[in-house]
C-alpha cells in the first residue's frame, strides 16, 4: 500500500499502482493524514471515466454548443447532484418509489420554510400527518403513476405551483418522484395587476370622449341662442356644481359637457361618458358601480372596477339620465350625497371623488311628475340646468355649421366641394329634426356621393325640400278654390298639390332627372305624372 496525496493526479496514482504492482493506495490530505483507501479497481475505473469524459468533451466541442445530447450524462458524472439541485431557483423535492424523502434543495427550504433535517428520510404520509404539508403531490404521482400539477397555498398566504414527475429505472419500474416547487405569488399578483390594467384600459376606450382627436369639435359654432349656454357653462365650470343639460338629440349636449370638463380644474383627469339608455339594467349597474370578486355567475373572478372608480379625479357624464332605472337612481343618490357607493356583491363602501354631469332629451321634471324619476335626485342633479335649443331655433348657426363641416369633410376625404348659394338658402330653412348630427351626416354624404365640385339643390334629399323648405308651396296658393269652398274632394286636392309641386320642381331644375330627385321620385315616374297633368317643360 502507498500513500497518494488527495490532489494527486489520477495518472500519477495509476502509474504508482502499475510501477509498484500494488493493489491499493492510501489517500492522504495536504497535512499528510490518511483520509481513505483506493483500490486498483477504483483507480482504474475512475481513470476510465475521466478518459470517457475527455472524449465526450471533445465530441461536444466539435459539435458546437448544440452538440449531441447523449454527452450530458458523461459531462455531469463528476458534478455532485446536491450542488446541481441547490443551484436551481425552483424548489426540488425527491422521494423514492415508496414516498420516503431522499433529497430537497435550498430553494425548497427557502420557499416552504421547511428544513432539510425535518424531512430527509421521512415518509410523505408522516409529513402530511405532522402538518408540514397539506397534501403530497409525490404520493399522488406514486398512486397514479403519472405527472401531477397543482397549486397549493402556504400558511402565510403565498401560492406555490407544485409539479411531480415519476422517474423510472431501466426496467421501467418507478424509482423516484421528482417534484418541483415554484413560488407563483408574485406571478399571480402581476397577472392580477395586468388584468386590472386591461379592464381599466377597456373602460377608458369604451367610455372616454377624447377631445384631442375629435377634429369635428375643434371649432365651436355658436349663435346668440347658444352663446349664453356656453357662457353659463364657463362660469360654473370651475366649481363642482351639478349641471343638468337638456335638449333634443344631436343638439350638442355631450359637447357642452366636455366643454364644462375642459374648463374645470379636473381637466387633467379623465372625462368618461355613459349612456344610461344604452345598456340593460344589470349591465348598467356593473359598468357604473363595478362588482366584487365572484359577485355573480360569469363575473370576472377578480371583480371589476366601475366607472365611478375609474372617473375618480375626473368627470363622469351620464347621458340620458332620465332612462336610469329607479333602483340605480337610489344608488346614484348616495354617490351624489356622500361620494360613496357599493360595488355589486360588495361588502364595503368605496369612496370616489368625481364631478357628475348629466343630460337628458326627456323633460326630466315631467318624468318626476310621472313618478319615473326620483325628485330628490332630480334636484341634486339640476343645481344648474342648461337647455340647448334645437337647431331650428338657432337658424343663425346653420350656414356657419354647413361651411364648417364642408371644410372638415373636404379635408378628410380629399375633395373640393362648394355649396350653391341656393342650397345654403334651402338648408337654412330646413327643420333639422336630427339637429347638428343630422346636418353633419348630410354634409358628409354630399361630399362623398357627388362627383361635381358644386353641390346643387338637385343633390339634396327630398326631406330637405319638403314642407317647410323653399320648395313647399303655400296651402293658399295650391288649394283649388273648390276645396276652399268645401266642394272639392280630397283626391282633387291632392292632385292639385302634386301638380303644383311638380311645376315648381321643373321651374327650379334644369333637367327632369334633377327635378325628380328633388321630389324624391324617379325620373320615369315624374315623366308619367307630367303626362297625366299635361305639364310641359318651359325651358
Ligand atoms: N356648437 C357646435 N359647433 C360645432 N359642432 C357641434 C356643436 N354642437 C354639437 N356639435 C357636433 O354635433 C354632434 C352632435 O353633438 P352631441 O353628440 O354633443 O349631441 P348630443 O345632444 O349629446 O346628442 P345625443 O342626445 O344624441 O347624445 C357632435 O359631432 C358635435 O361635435
Amino acid at each position: 500500500m502507498q500513500n497518494v496525496e488527495q490532489d494527486l493526479k489520477l495518472e500519477a496514482a495509476l502509474a504508482l499502482l502499475e510501477r509498484q504492482s500494488l493493489e491499493a493506495v492510501e489517500v492522504i490530505d495536504t497535512r499528510g493524514e490518511v483520509i481513505g483507501v483506493l483500490t486498483r479497481q477504483e483507480v482504474e475505473s475512475a481513470a476510465e471515466r475521466k478518459e470517457r469524459l475527455a472524449r465526450s468533451n471533445q465530441r461536444t466541442l466539435a459539435a458546437g454548443p448544440d452538440g449531441p445530447p447523449d454527452t450530458a450524462t458523461d459531462l455531469l458524472a463528476e458534478v455532485p447532484v446536491q450542488r446541481v439541485l441547490d443551484a436551481l431557483h425552483d424548489g426540488v423535492y425527491i422521494t423514492d418509489a415508496l414516498g420516503v424523502t431522499v433529497a430537497i434543495n435550498q430553494a425548497y427550504e427557502r420557499i416552504t420554510g421547511l428544513k432539510r433535517s425535518d424531512v430527509l428520510g421521512r415518509h410523505m404520509q408522516e409529513l402530511v400527518r405532522r402538518g408540514y404539508i397539506s397534501k403530497s403531490v409525490s404520493l399522488e404521482v406514486i398512486r397514479d403513476g403519472k405527472p401531477v400539477t397543482l397549486v397549493q397555498s402556504l400558511h402565510d398566504g403565498r401560492k406555490i405551483l407544485v409539479s411531480g414527475l415519476p422517474m423510472h429505472a431501466r426496467d421501467g419500474a418507478l424509482s423516484h418522484v421528482v417534484t418541483s416547487v415554484r413560488d407563483i405569488t408574485e406571478l399571480l399578483r402581476a397577472k392580477h395587476a395586468q388584468e386590472q390594467l386591461r379592464q381599466l384600459h377597456s373602460l377608458h376606450e369604451t367610455y372616454s370622449v377624447n377631445a384631442g382627436t375629435d377634429e369635428q369639435a375643434l371649432e365651436l359654432v355658436t349663435s346668440e341662442a347658444t352663446a349664453a349656454c356656453f357662457a353659463l357653462a364657463e362660469r360654473v365650470a370651475a366649481t363642482d356644481v351639478k349641471v343638468l343639460i337638456q335638449g333634443e338629440t344631436g343638439t350638442g349636449k355631450t359637447l357642452l359637457a366636455r366643454y364644462l370638463h375642459e374648463h374645470s380644474e379636473r381637466s387633467a383627469g379623465v372625462f368618461l361618458e355613459l349612456n344610461c339608455a344604452a345598456l340593460p339594467e344589470g349591465l348598467l349597474e356593473a359598468e357604473l358601480f363595478g362588482y366584487a370578486p365572484g359577485a355573480f355567475t360569469g363575473a370576472n373572478a377578480r371583480g371589476k372596477q366601475g366607472l365611478l372608480d375609474v372617473a375618480n379625479g375626473g368627470t363622469l357624464f351620464l347621458d340620458e339620465i332620465g332612462d336610469l332605472p329607479l333602483s340605480l337612481q337610489a344608488k346614484l343618490l348616495k354617490v351624489v350625497e356622500e361620494q360613496r357607493f357599493m360595488p355589486v356583491g360588495g361588502t364595503e363602501l368605496r369612496r370616489t371623488n368625481l364631478r357628475l354631469l348629466t343630460a337628458s332629451h326627456h323633460d326630466l321634471a315631467a318624468r318626476v311628475r310621472e313618478g319615473r324619476f326620483r325628485e330628490d335626485l332630480y334636484y341634486r342633479l339640476s343645481v344648474v340646468p342648461i337647455t340647448l335649443p334645437p337647431l331650428r331655433e338657432r337658424r343663425g348657426e346653420v350656414i356657419p355649421l354647413l361651411r364648417h363641416y364642408l371644410g372638415h369633410f373636404c379635408q378628410r376625404h380629399a375633395r373640393v366641394r362648394h355649396f350653391d348659394p341656393e342650397v345654403l338658402e334651402l338648408l337654412a330653412s330646413h327643420q333639422w329634426p336630427g339637429n347638428i348630427r343630422e346636418l353633419i351626416n348630410l354634409v358628409e354624404r354630399l361630399v362623398v356621393t357627388t362627383d361635381q365640385t358644386l353641390i346643387t339643390t338637385d343633390m339634396l334629399p327630398a326631406e330637405c325640400l319638403g314642407p317647410g323648405g323653399l320648395a313647399a308651396p303655400s296651402a293658399a296658393a295650391t288649394i283649388p278654390a273648390g276645396v276652399r269652398e268645401n266642394h272639392a274632394t280630397l283626391t282633387q286636392c291632392t292632385q292639385a298639390l302634386e301638380r303644383e309641386l311638380i311645376h315648381r320642381a321643373l321651374e327650379r331644375h334644369a333637367t327632369t332627372r334633377a327635378a325628380a330627385s328633388s321630389l324624391g321620385i324617379n325620373q320615369s315616374t315624374l315623366v308619367k305624372k307630367m303626362q297625366k297633368y299635361a305639364i310641359r317643360r318651359q325651358r
